[in-house]
């Protein structure tokens, strides 16, 4: 009972927090938004209103009408449309960061023209549709001075950082094995959703995998030595009129790695899950396994861990007789300050989106931030993808025709 009271407490504050004052000095960081994108509003515009440093003051949209009703919605100053509206809220003075959840396959053009503006980028996953746009992103931002983060957002979260605090302890031994998986039903996104069309950058390895290879490579402290298999099943819209766009599109992929230390990897994503018999539906499965040789790790929901999460521990008893498990919960930091430098950080109902607005801030601002997903872990996840696209026989999704002075 009392967890289900904290359950609800807890989500009613993520979705509805208490909007606090704004600083005044320095003044807060005014955000742009590229697209007026579902996500939005779960992964910026909510936890930017418990962040004292932050201010959404544009949105740009293809079409100004749909750019303004979103900007009415969400209280947003500014709103950008018509054909030149994302370049014009680049060019806004008022614009100090963008926030880039634009399709896949515009995060490279899009990211490229914002930094050449001068802007700081939080940039939506993956970062681009290759590894060497993402190469080419970091290497501008570099040269700019200028914040660039992939919103690796479960990253920045206590409960993921708590798993590999585990892993890291002499606690289970050595890692034998990492599996993660991220699949939904096929309820959960329409046919002529963005990660469906090729041509924008869409497959589910794209969509979900890089959340599976990142959680692997992260939980694994480092990058696979190989590719060993990769298997994809296509999507296969009912429409006709939607054939063309999902050519190349993988509906649901699974590939299995070799781990340094001879340890095996495996992921599985998919983005529509038939149901059961034809009728009874799945549930999403959200979840990272770790076999090691002194036992085994499980986190349920690694991705959305602030909604609900569990950190199962399960090793063999001190007599050897059986085994003995332990579950744990992390919503908030160790009181003691251990993993956030000696400060106190966030409140149990900050979101995944919440924690790594914070880091990004802080990045801004000069300050350390408590974690962060550096140039070469974001290069290195999509090299990954890359080569289980090429393992699958699908191959990259294409690169960017945008051609920029460098
Ligand atoms: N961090 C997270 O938890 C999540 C991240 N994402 C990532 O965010 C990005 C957007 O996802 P999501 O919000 O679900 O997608 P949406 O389809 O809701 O948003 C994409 C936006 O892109 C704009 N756009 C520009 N050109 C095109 C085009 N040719 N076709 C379609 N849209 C276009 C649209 O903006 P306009 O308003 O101008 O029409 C639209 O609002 C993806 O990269 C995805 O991977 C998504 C969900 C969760
Ligand atoms: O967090 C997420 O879950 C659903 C996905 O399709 C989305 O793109 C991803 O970021």
């Amino acid at each position: 009972m009392g967890s289900m009271i904290s359950f609800g407490r807890r989500n009613y504050k993520t979705l509805l927090p208490v909007v606090v004052p704004r600083s005044t000095s320095p003044p807060p960081i005014r955000f742009g938004i590229l697209g007026a994108a579902n996500i939005a509003p779960i992964a910026l515009i909510v936890p930017a209103k418990s962040h004292p440093e932050v201010v959404i003051q544009a949105v740009a949209a293809r079409d100004k009408a749909r750019a303004e009703t979103f900007a009415k919605k969400h209280g947003i100053a500014k709103a950008y449309g018509g054909e030149d509206g994302y370049q014009e809220l680049l060019d806004d003075p008022d614009v100090d960061a963008v926030y880039n959840p634009l399709p896949n396959g515009l995060h490279f053009e899009w990211t490229i023209k914002a930094l050449n503006a001068g802007k700081h980028v939080l940039l939506e996953k993956p970062s681009a549709n290759t590894a060497e746009e993402t190469r080419q992103i970091f290497d501008l931002a570099e040269q700019k001075g200028l914040v660039i983060l992939e919103a690796f957002h479960y990253r920045f979260h206590p409960a993921i950082q708590r798993a590999k605090a585990i892993l890291d302890s002499s606690e289970l031994g050595a890692i034998k094995s990492v599996s993660t998986a991220l699949a939904v039903p096929n309820i959960a996104f329409k046919e002529n959703d963005i990660r469906f069309d090729y041509s924008l950058g869409g497959g589910v390895l794209m969509d979900m995998g890089c959340y599976t290879i990142n959680c692997m490579r992260y939980l694994s402290s480092g990058n696979p030595t190989a590719v060993i298999a990769a298997t994809s099943t296509l999507q296969a819209p009912r429409s006709p009129a939607l054939l063309k766009a999902a050519e190349n599109v993988d509906r649901r992929t699974t590939a299995a790695f070799a781990l340094p230390g001879d340890a095996t990897g495996e992921i599985t994503c998919d983005l529509g899950m038939p149901p059961r018999l034809g009728f009874i539906p799945v549930w999403p499965e959200v979840g990272a396994t770790v076999e090691c040789t002194g036992g085994k790790l499980e986190v349920l929901n690694f991705v959305g861990p602030s909604i609900y999460h569990s950190i199962t521990v399960t090793k063999p008893k001190p007599d050897g007789k059986g085994t003995e498990k332990r579950v744990e919960k992390a919503y908030t930091f160790p009181a003691d300050g251990s993993a956030t430098g000696g400060r106190v950080l966030g409140e149990d109902w900050w979101s995944t989106y919440r924690f790594q607005l914070e880091a990004f801030v802080d990045r801004l601002r000069g300050r350390t931030p408590q974690t962060w997903v550096d140039r070469e872990d974001s290069i290195a996840n999509m090299e990954w993808i890359e080569r289980v696209y090429e393992k699958t026989g699908l191959g990259s999704r294409p690169r960017s025709t945008y051609v920029y002075d460098s």
